[in-house]
């Protein structure tokens, strides 16, 4: 082969080697180009997804990574926190704190722990809710030490819209009551909890007097205006742990757990007066109105709550038909 170019040395051999390394130049710009890529991808992720991703050297008690959602959802900076670890330990919430440490030391015997909700408190003193997942390093080699890797996902919203949607589930829209299914539901666990106690419980059924004379007097808005304000004298009447509920158009029912009949029939009594004193005007007329009340209590050889409400009703109907206004007990 003959040499045309004067300049170029003739050792040839070298040309495939310099070839080869030109390629290997070209495709590592490529690789370093598309890892260059993928970093910016992944960085974009982690900005924009709602969740911290953390690393943790547990023998160490060390933070070794964190993702910048933690300076957005904690607000505080990132850079402390890598620098001393309780530093997320004093964000949360002082009466999760004790859970939120043991359900993340349970990783060690179970390899992952993904049910972990607890609450934190950012640094401008907002409440807000961690669902945090976390697991144990599964690539790491025996002697290797131990990197517990988590996902810490902000669930506020969430959990306020879990809340909104149980309240919405459990409340009468008008009254702001228990609905009737709620009450219901309560009434029954406190039933079976002072059966097994063998503790005493009262109940209490609310009936409002010619309540469709008020309706087609006033107008049914106006009904609405009673039935709210029954409502809050009931809530009103009753102490903590009492249980209140508006259970049908007119009708309203209480619990008293822990209370004999002699106090029940107190507490009725002092709602009797309180709905007796409140006075409703409509287009100038004023008027006022009145509630029959049935009374019973927890007896030896109740089996259901059932027994209870029967009683009830039968003692409210005989307050209706005994001239309204009054408590009569079962
Ligand atoms: N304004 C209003 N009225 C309601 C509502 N639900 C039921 N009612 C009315 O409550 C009235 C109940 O009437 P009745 O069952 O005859 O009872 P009452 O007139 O109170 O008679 P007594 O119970 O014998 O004193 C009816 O007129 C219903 O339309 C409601 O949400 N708002």
């Amino acid at each position: 082969m003959v040499n045309k170019n004067p300049h170029t040395p003739s050792s040839l051999p070298q040309w495939p080697e310099a070839a080869q390394t030109l390629m290997a130049l070209m495709h590592a710009q490529g690789e370093v180009a598309r890892l260059t890529e993928r970093e910016q991808l992944f960085s974009s992720l982690l900005v924009s997804v709602n969740a911290v991703l953390w690393a943790f050297d547990w023998e160490n008690r060390q933070v070794l990574y964190v993702s910048p959602a933690y300076e957005r959802i904690f607000g505080r900076p990132a850079g402390l926190l890598l620098a001393d670890c309780n530093q997320w330990r004093d964000s949360i919430y002082p009466d999760d704190l004790e859970y939120a440490e043991r359900s993340l030391a349970q990783v060690l015997d179970r390899g992952a722990v993904e049910d972990r909700e607890y609450r934190i408190i950012d640094a401008q003193g907002q409440v807000r809710w961690l669902s945090d997942k976390c697991f144990i390093n599964r690539n790491a080699e025996p002697g290797q030490r131990l990197i517990v890797v988590g996902i810490a996902e902000d669930i506020t919203e969430k959990k306020r819209l879990e809340a909104e949607l149980q309240r919405l589930a459990t409340t009468d829209v008008l009254t702001q009551s228990s609905n009737r299914r709620h009450f219901f539901e309560c009434a029954n666990r406190e039933f079976e909890q002072a059966r097994l106690q063998g503790s005493p419980l009262a109940f209490l059924l609310l009936d409002i007097d010619d309540f469709k004379v008020i309706n087609d007097t006033y107008g049914h808005p106006e009904g609405d205006i009673v039935l709210q304000r029954i409502a809050e004298s009931g809530r009103a009447a009753l102490r903590r742990g009492d249980l209140f509920g508006r259970i049908g158009g007119e009708e309203f029912a209480a619990v008293f757990p822990g209370c004999s009949a002699d106090r029940a029939h107190q507490v009725a009594e002092r709602l009797q007066r309180e709905i007796q004193r409140q006075s409703f005007s409509h287009q100038g007329q004023v008027f006022t109105i009145t509630v029959s009340q049935g009374l019973t209590d927890l007896r030896r050889d109740d089996e259901s709550l059932d027994s209870l409400f029967a009683r009830a009703d039968a003692a409210m109907y005989h307050a209706k038909r005994q001239g309204k206004n009054r408590i009569v007990s079962g």
